[in-house]
């Protein structure tokens, strides 16, 4: 299996080295030169298999000879072994033809956890194998830093720097990123918004005598394997409601565009998913986008829904490369007249690819506040601001064929939101009942690259 850059310039690599690299070094992203599909029957077959099992089927043909059968499935039986949950992503039915899909019961509350553990593994057997070290930046907005915390904390051969906006993540999602005491992990609040973060993480990629320097690696979703990681729920949650005899569709609470693209990548392998529609809180570029024909940035505005909070969609970069046929030279002109201008025109052609693709409807903060108090009352649920936005436009999208809406965050990492809607504050799970009793260990750093890669040399161990 081969892995090619979106903008079509830098090396080809396998998935081991692709894992391992982050972003491509021609500012791309990476993805299979080809699509593996999976029959029929070998979905069939799926159906009451351990998540475990189903995940490791579902993803060994992209993986490759990087790791052995053996030790492919050992880093997913031990990823998934801390899970809070038997089925890992169990549905929940929300109303007659809708459903929730809960990818919260990971060891930080956010679907994160079903990549991030997963990562976590990998790299450990990958860099003990070649007695490498790395450094690991990486950017938040508040769930992918936490997960990646829990994922490497610890480790002898990785160092990990977590960049998130100061005062635009919820406290718990704070406290989750700077109580951690391990010398490996250094939490840094940048002033400035979850768009500057993934901005500097990627500067930070593009000049390679740091990267090469500090030997950095990434853990957003711009690795590939984060992606690769969260196709299984798609498999899993649609084989449990009759595919592949039965067509399913997803919501997708979106930001950084890395879940929905998964959703994608499961439909190319062969699942029969008929919609799949992105759902955007009031940052609602991809919506705006998907209307109009033009990605234009505006400025993000805080919500209620934070980690969502995102202008600059670092995935749908992978989206474009297939919109445009594979031209990696049509997506690394639009990405720089992004860089320049602020936004760019999509093609006819290229639009009308992801309107076939792709559906999308945009939440303001009062539904948002509406779906929680409203799902509480009709099915029971209680709803994270995220996963709100996700069931609201899903109500919009709902038809003859099963919606699945990923709930994509445990209510408990945003109170404040969910109080406000139901007057009911969820509490956080017993192991991690002591959070805001922990001291805090966090820096505060500027939006500026030299101080940035200055702080990452300084407090990198050797
Ligand atoms: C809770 C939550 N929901 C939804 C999203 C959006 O996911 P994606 O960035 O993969 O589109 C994120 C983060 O990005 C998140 O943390
Ligand atoms: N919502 C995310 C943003 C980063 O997304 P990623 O999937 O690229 O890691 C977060 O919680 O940090």
């Amino acid at each position: 299996m081969r892995y090619v850059s979106t903008r079509g310039q830098a090396p080809i690599l396998s998935f081991g080295e692709a894992m391992l690299t982050g972003l491509a070094r021609d500012g791309g992203l990476y993805v299979p030169e080809t699509i593996p599909t999976l029959g029929k029957e070998e979905i069939a077959a799926l159906a009451g298999l351990s998540y475990e099992e189903a995940a490791f089927r579902i993803m060994r043909p992209f993986v490759g000879d990087a790791f052995s059968d053996d030790e492919f499935r050992s880093a997913i039986a031990k990823a998934y072994a801390g899970f809070g949950h038997a089925a890992r992503a169990p549905l929940v039915q929300l109303a007659p033809n809708h459903f929730l899909l809960e990818l919260f019961h990971g060891p930080t509350l956010a679907f994160k956890d079903f990549a991030m553990q997963l990562i976590g593994q990998l790299f450990q057997i990958a860099l003990q194998r070649d007695g490498r070290r790395v450094t690991i930046v990486g950017a938040t907005s508040g769930d992918t830093g936490s997960a990646a915390i829990e994922a490497f904390r610890g480790l002898e051969n990785v160092d990990v720097f977590i960049l998130f906006p100061h005062g635009r993540v919820s406290e718990v999602q704070r406290r989750q990123m700077t109580t951690p005491s391990e010398a490996n992990v250094h939490a840094l609040a940048l002033d400035g918004t979850f768009d500057d973060c993934q901005a500097r993480l990627k500067d930070m990629f593009n000049h390679f005598e740091f990267r090469d320097a500090v030997g950095l690696a990434g853990v957003n979703s711009i690795n590939w394997a984060r992606v690769l990681a969260q196709v299984v729920y798609y498999f899993t949650s649609a084989v449990s409601l009759g595919a592949p005899h039965r067509e399913v569709s997803f919501t997708v609470p979106t930001g950084n565009f890395g879940d929905i693209f998964a959703g994608y990548i499961a439909k190319r392998m062969g699942l029969p998913i008929d919609k799949l529609v992105i759902a955007t809180n009031q940052n609602d570029i991809l919506h705006r986008c998907m209307t109009t024909g033009r990605y234009e940035m505006g400025g993000v505005k805080p919500s209620i829904s934070p980690s969502m909070d995102i202008e600059i969609s670092s995935n749908f970069e992978r989206a474009l490369f297939d919109a445009y046929g594979r031209d990696g030279g049509a997506v690394a002109q639009l990405m720089d007249e992004m860089k320049t201008t602020g936004g760019f025109a999509i093609s006819q052609g290229a639009m009308e690819w992801l309107r076939d693709t792709f559906a999308s409807g945009r939440v303001s903060e009062e539904e948002t506040l509406e779906t929680i108090a409203d799902e509480r009352t009709v099915s029971g649920e209680l709803l994270c601001p995220h996963s709100a936005v996700g069931v609201k436009v899903a109500q919009d999208h709902l038809g003859a064929v099963p919606m699945i809406t990923l709930a994509t965050a445990h209510p408990a990492k945003f109170p404040d939101a969910v109080e406000a809607a139901t007057g009911i504050r969820p509490g956080l799970p017993p192991r991690m009942a002591d959070l805001f009793d922990r001291a805090e260990r966090v820096t505060r750093v500027p939006n500026d690259l030299s101080a940035l890669e200055a702080l990452v040399h300084e407090r990198r161990a050797r």
